[in-house]
């Protein structure tokens, strides 16, 4: 395989070159389980771990490589290696991280684009679409919108759907497909770019391995692991997280990103809500929260009807959990902190008793 068919491209050249380790070797990671590692590089799949000083520096989970992240090997055999360095990300989707206050948690690393999945039955949901399409924003990936199993609506319905998406989205790429009679899935696929790298998001149910199936040589690649892996003895996760898709891009597909929560969604709204917030040029405050003011001019744009009202609840609605994680993320400085301090205090304590 070619570091070209993984996504390796002049960018990531650069930032290889400039680790200035040429004795190493660069892959990406392609899945990761408990602190160890699958690359793929040229010369074929390593399972890696990562340097002591690698761990030892780590100041937060996000230090830690992902799945999708560029890193440089040192290897030992023909099948073990130790991962020396993370090439700098282009794009992270995290998400906060179960138990620990106001961590970060990364799901994937260096993706480009995300297909976001809806079905158009129960699921079909504006508000959780801009919900997804804020977490994009969030992540430095690009969203776009796939509407599937239109197999189940009529042309009327479906053109109802589709303009209530443009009419809140504009800005946002649409598509609409049935992964089960293959409709729009050729224009899916012309869509794929090579060397770019996408990652499916929606809810449980909406299609999405359906879509992996068609869009991908997923199987062709899992026999081939598995061959691989027995000709070594061994029982390992044969499941690839990183898949080569039809027309030459790279799909990340991993449990992680599955459960993204879109709760988990904090930021980026401005980008989201960019048709709204330019009304905000007329607040009279300049520090409108555009709920209660007098002379909002997002406010008066609802009420005229210039805005959809459900566009503006939902911002609304977004907006309160933005400042409730942030004041998570806050919290857990203040924490950090104090224990710092408390530490501090105690190393000093040891030092006088001397
Ligand atoms: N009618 C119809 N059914 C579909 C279509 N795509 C998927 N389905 C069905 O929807 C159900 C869920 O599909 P999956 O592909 O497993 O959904 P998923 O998003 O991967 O779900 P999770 O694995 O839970 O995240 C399955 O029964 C599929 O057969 C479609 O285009 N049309
Ligand atoms: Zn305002």
């Amino acid at each position: 395989m070619k570091l070209k068919d993984l996504g390796y491209n002049n960018e990531i050249e650069k930032l290889n070159l400039a680790t200035g380790q040429e004795d190493l070797v660069v892959g990406r990671v392609i899945t990761e389980h408990k602190e160890r590692y699958i690359v793929q590089t040229e010369l074929g799949e390593f399972e890696a771990e990562i340097t002591g000083n690698l761990r030892y520096t780590a100041t937060s989970r996000a230090s830690f490589p992902a799945v999708g992240d560029w890193v440089t090997l040192m290897v030992y055999d023909a099948h073990s290696a130790i991962i020396h360095k993370i090439l700098p990300r282009f794009s992270t989707l995290s998400r906060k991280a179960v138990g620990r206050l106001g961590d970060i948690q990364i799901i994937a690393a260096n993706i480009n684009y995300a297909l976001i999945v809806q079905a158009v039955d129960r699921d079909f949901n504006l508000n959780r679409l801009e919900r997804y399409i804020t977490l994009c924003h969030n992540s430095q990936i690009e969203p776009i919108i796939v509407l599937n199993k239109i197999d189940l609506v009529n042309e009327v319905q479906l053109s109802a759907m589709m303009g209530h998406i443009q009419n809140r989205m504009p800005a946002v790429q649409l598509l609409s497909v049935s992964a089960q009679t293959q409709l729009g899935l050729e224009e899916l696929k012309s869509l794929i770019e090579p060397g770019k790298t996408y990652c499916l998001l929606g809810s449980s149910g909406v299609g999405k391995s359906s879509l992996v199936n068609v869009l991908s040589k997923k199987q062709k690649m899992e026999s081939k692991a598995i061959s691989e892996q027995s000709n070594r003895g061994q029982h390992t996760t044969t499941h690839r997280e990183l898949l080569l898709l039809d027309g030459g891009g790279i799909l990340i597909d991993n449990p992680g990103m599955r459960e993204v929560g879109i709760t988990d969604t904090a930021q980026g709204l401005e980008k989201t809500f960019d048709t709204l917030l330019n009304f905000s040029e007329n607040c009279k405050f300049k520090d409108c929260t555009h709920t209660v003011e007098l002379g909002c001019a997002i406010i008066e744009a609802v009420e005229s009807g210039t805005v959809d009202k459900s566009l503006y609840e939902n911002y609304l609605k977004m907006e309160k959990e933005k400042a409730h994680f942030e004041s998570s993320i806050a919290e857990k400085r203040k924490k950090d902190k104090d224990f710092g301090k408390m530490v501090k205090h105690f190393k000093n304590l040891k030092k006088s008793k001397r």
